[in-house]
């Protein structure tokens, strides 16, 4: 069995696969340990890890150390490149693009088999744009829902609400009558702003000739907006998969 990790700023997303791809299972936690009681509680044996992690050095050394050490696997880590599955990377620096973003748009290219626009809506928010020869254009960062949020918290004195009420608020996006509904409608809608114009520019790229992959926990808040879209929770999986072929 393969273990395969993405660790995120906020989360980090786990699954186990067979050899031949087949999840056995999987989940998010919020911490190193949480992550391996998860294993421990949930996975009989495994022989190989692969990794992504946009964390710290010394952040990913220590994960790596307690895999190690617990479970005995070696771990796998996806590393930077200029090209990789027909895909080349576009930035002027190609290590300095996240490599979640890397792999998330090699694994859309490999799927989409032409131009793609990949959207990720994690912690931060970001776009890629990947054209029909595999060369990536270039993307976007900006926040994500929950930096928006807290943002918004951290600076003003009276939007203050809890979780419980937040959840509630989404049932729809008319103009918020509470703070809680007025707050997580409004970041919502800045969210689907934002897709909608990504969306303008593959149009103005390729017309019609184009697909959009949607990923990151808050990708169901603009689904609605691109019905078109496929949403692929594990797209960051497929193109780790790719970035760390195991004999
Ligand atoms: N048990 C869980 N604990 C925490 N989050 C969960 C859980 N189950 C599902 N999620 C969802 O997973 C998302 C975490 O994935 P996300 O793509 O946002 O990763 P992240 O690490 O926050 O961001 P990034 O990858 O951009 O750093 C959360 O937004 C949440 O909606
Ligand atoms: C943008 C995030 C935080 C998204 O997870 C990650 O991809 C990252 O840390 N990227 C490095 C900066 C860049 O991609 O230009
Ligand atoms: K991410």
């Amino acid at each position: 069995m393969i273990l395969e990790l993405d660790c995120g700023n906020s989360f980090i997303k786990w699954r186990v696969v067979t050899r031949d791809g087949v999840v056995a299972c999987g989940g998010v936690v919020g911490s190193d340990l949480e992550l391996v009681e998860a294993l421990r509680a949930q996975v009989a044996g495994l022989d190989a890890c692969r990794l992504v992690s946009v964390r710290t050095e010394e952040e990913t050394a220590s994960l790596i150390a307690a895999l190690r050490q617990t479970f005995s696997i070696e771990c796998l880590r996806a590393r930077p490149a200029a090209e990789l599955a027909g895909v080349r990377n576009g930035y002027e620096q190609h290590e300095l693009l996240g490599l979640d973003r890397w792999l998330a748009l090699v694994g859309a290219f490999h799927l989409a088999r032409g131009a793609c626009l990949v959207l990720d809506l994690g912690t931060a928010v970001t776009s890629d744009f990947v054209d029909t020869g595999g060369q990536h254009r270039g993307g976007f960062i900006c926040p994500g829902v929950p930096l928006m949020r807290n943002q918004l918290r951290t600076h003003t004195r009276r939007i203050r609400y809890d979780d419980k009420v937040a959840e509630r608020a989404l049932h729809s996006l008319d103009p918020g009558r509470s703070t809680a509904e007025a707050v997580e409608r409004g970041c919502s809608l800045m969210l689907q702003g934002f897709v909608l114009t990504q969306l303008d520019l593959a149009r103005q790229y390729w017309g019609d000739s184009f697909q959009v992959f949607l990923t990151g926990g808050d990708a169901p808040l603009v689904a609605g907006v691109v019905p078109t879209a496929r949403v692929a929770p594990d797209l960051v999986f497929t193109g780790l998969a790719i970035a760390c072929p195991l004999t």
